[in-house]
């Protein structure tokens, strides 16, 4: 039988960087899927998901920079795809990977990933996504030991075995996510990735050279002892899902454990960072 779902239908002034800003912070509430259009952007959760706090976590619409208003009723559960198709177009990092869907023309780029995300992030277009694809392009990872931490579609497991790393893990806590990366992981061929639903809690006794956390501020600074303690000597740990203003607290549990402040990426207000073991 059809779920029924609450629709709701946000405007946020300004649009920009604030419905971003707002799909990322709706999708940790329990949102499922979302669509921009040019009343602002429509968003669905399941109505027996919803509970009236739901929104309380939605820092955005409590920030005096954004001005939010919405309205919502009640649905019938939709084609999620069909509206998914007509909003998403291949996106480009850098003239090296493509992020498309299967439906799109054979990018010339180096990399080319696709996926379906139905309602799982991680399609590129979110600028945390943009940058850590940047970030791992700058990276040699052949033969390299990779974490996907928060893998969410898996487009960042994918790209790593695209570029030669050989054992990868993509971990996320949430069951769609989960199926979903192993669908695209399946789309793409790819042979060296194993996909587990989880969280930190999965990491005793593993080590990676490379270690990839797109999450958010919070579960961030309370997982990264963990990760560092799974990363080997002179390994990498690149981060990102938080704002630019977030950077003094990341570096400082960073270095807390040793760790050696690299760079750091930065679109519209979000950032990417990378350190050094
Ligand atoms: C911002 S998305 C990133 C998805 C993808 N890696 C990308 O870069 O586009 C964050 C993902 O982390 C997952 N997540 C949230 N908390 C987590 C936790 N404590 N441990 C593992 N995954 C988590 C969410 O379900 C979501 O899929």
């Amino acid at each position: 039988m059809d779920q029924i779902y609450l629709e709701y239908t946000f405007s946020v002034n300004p649009a920009e960087p604030g419905n971003e800003i707002l799909i990322a912070e709706l999708g940790y509430a329990g949102f499922e899927s979302f669509v921009e259009n040019e009343e602002g952007v429509v968003a669905y959760i399941q109505k027996n998901e919803w509970t009236p706090d739901v929104l309380e976590t939605v820092e955005i619409i409590k920030n005096e920079s954004f001005k939010v208003n919405f309205t919502y009723k009640e649905i019938a559960q939709q084609n999620w795809n069909a509206e998914w198709e007509k909003n998403f177009h291949p996106i480009e990092v850098d003239g090296l990977c493509t992020v498309r869907a299967p439906f799109h023309e054979k990018p010339s780029t180096k990399y080319d990933i696709i996926i379906e995300p139905k309602m799982s992030f991680g399609t590129g277009h979110h600028e945390t996504t943009h940058m850590m694809i940047q970030f791992l392009l700058k990276n040699n990872l052949q033969g390299k030991k990779v974490l996907d931490m928060g893998c969410g579609t898996g487009v960042l497991a994918i790209l790593a075995e695209k570029e030669g790393a050989t054992n990868i893990d993509a971990i996320d806590i949430d069951r769609w996510c989960f199926e979903n990366a192993v669908e695209n992981i399946t789309r793409n061929n790819c042979e060296h990735i194993k996909v587990y639903e989880g969280d930190a809690s999965l990491l005793n006794n593993k080590n990676y050279d490379v270690i990839i956390a797109n999450i958010n501020r919070n579960i961030l600074l309370e997982d990264i002892p963990i990760y560092i303690s799974c990363l080997n000597n002179d390994g990498i740990l690149l981060l990102s899902g938080f704002y630019k203003d977030d950077i003094p607290k990341i570096k400082d549990r960073c270095e807390q454990f040793s760790l050696k402040f690299v760079e750091n990426l930065e679109k519209n207000h979000w950032v990417a960072v990378k350190f050094i073991n």
